[in-house]
C-alpha cells in the first residue's frame, strides 16, 4: 500500500505539488487526469523519490526515502513518457534489463533460466514474441512503448507507475494494453497509478480517478462519484466538456 501524506514539491519559487494526500491499495488502479503542466509526471517521479519533496510517502509502512534503490525497484516501477535506447539492443535485451534487480549482489554473472523464462512469458503476453530478436531502435513508437512496458513489468513490482502509457498506440493496442493491465492487477494484486490524457481509456482501466489541477487534488473517487460536468469543466477549463462526456458514455456502452 502507498500512503501519500501532505506531499509538496517546489522547483525554485514554483509550487508544483501542493499538499497532496491519498492512498493507493495494493490491488487498486487509479488514473490521474489533469491539464498539461498540472504536476502529473512530477507526482509519479516523487513517489519514486526522484524529486526533493516535503511530506511523507510510505510504501508498505516504510518511508520511500529510506528504501535502498534496488529494494525500491522491486516495489515500484515507472514507465516514463520519454525513453531513449541505444543502437544494438534487441527487444529481449531491453526487457531482460528489468530483471537486473533480481541478480545477486556483487559481480553480475548473467541472467538465469528463471529470468529468460519470465521475459519470454511477458513478450508472449504483450504480443511481442515475433519481435524478440529485433533491434529496438528499428521498432515503431507503439512497439517501443510496449517493450518498455514489458521491461518495467519484468521488475515484477507491486506498483506500476505509468506515464501516458497509451501514447503511440493504435486503438487495437490501446484496448489490448488496458486488458493486459487489468489482468496483471487481477493475477498479481499489484496496484497501478497511471497518467492519462485520454479520459476514455482512464475510465475503462481505473477503479478510481484522481483529478489534479495546478498541483492540488481537485477530486478523487469513482467516475460515478466525481465525473461531473462541473468537475471536468473546472479541471480542463473548457465549456466543450459536456459534448465530450456525452461521447464518452457511448464509448463506455460499446466497451461493456
Ligand atoms: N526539472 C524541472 N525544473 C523546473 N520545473 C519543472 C521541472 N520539471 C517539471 N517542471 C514544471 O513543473 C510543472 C509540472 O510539470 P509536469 O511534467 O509534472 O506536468 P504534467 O501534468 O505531467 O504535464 P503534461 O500533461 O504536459 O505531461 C510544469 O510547470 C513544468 O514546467
Amino acid at each position: 500500500m502507498i500512503d501519500i501524506q501532505g506531499v509538496s514539491v517546489r522547483y525554485g519559487n514554483h509550487q508544483i505539488l501542493d499538499d497532496i494526500s491519498f492512498q493507493l491499495d495494493d490491488d487498486e488502479i487509479v488514473c490521474v487526469l489533469g491539464p498539461n503542466g498540472s504536476g502529473k509526471t512530477t507526482l509519479l517521479k516523487t513517489i519514486l523519490n526522484l524529486v526533493p519533496f516535503s511530506g511523507e510517502i510510505l510504501i508498505n509502512g516504510q518511508s520511500v526515502k529510506k528504501y535502498p534503490r534496488k529494494t525500491l525497484a522491486k516495489e515500484v516501477a515507472l514507465l516514463s513518457q520519454h525513453q531513449v535506447v541505444q543502437r544494438g539492443y534487441t527487444v529481449q535485451d531491453i526487457v531482460l534489463m528489468g530483471r537486473f534487480r533480481y541478480q545477486q549482489t556483487g559481480l553480475f554473472n548473467g541472467y538465469s533460466k528463471v529470468d529468460f523464462d519470465y521475459v519470454d512469458t511477458l513478450l508472449a503476453d504483450l504480443g511481442l514474441w515475433e519481435l524478440k530478436e529485433q533491434e529496438v531502435v528499428k521498432l515503431s513508437g507503439g512497439q517501443k512503448q510496449l517493450v518498455f512496458l514489458a521491461k518495467i513489468m519484468a521488475q515484477n513490482p507491486r506498483l506500476l507507475l505509468l506515464d501516458e502509457p497509451s501514447n503511440h498506440l493504435d486503438i487495437k493496442y490501446q484496448l489490448e494494453m488496458i486488458a493486459f493491465l487489468k489482468q496483471w492487477r487481477d493475477q498479481r494484486e499489484s496496484g497501478i497509478l497511471g497518467v492519462f490524457h485520454d479520459v476514455n481509456l482512464a475510465l475503462h482501466l481505473s477503479d478510481h480517478l484522481l483529478m489534479l489541477k495546478e498541483g492540488r487534488i481537485l477530486a478523487k473517487g469513482s467516475f460515478s462519484e466525481i465525473g461531473t460536468i462541473t468537475n471536468f469543466q473546472t479541471l480542463y477549463e473548457t465549456q466543450l466538456v459536456e459534448y465530450y462526456l456525452a461521447s464518452l458514455e457511448k464509448w463506455q456502452q460499446l466497451l461493456k
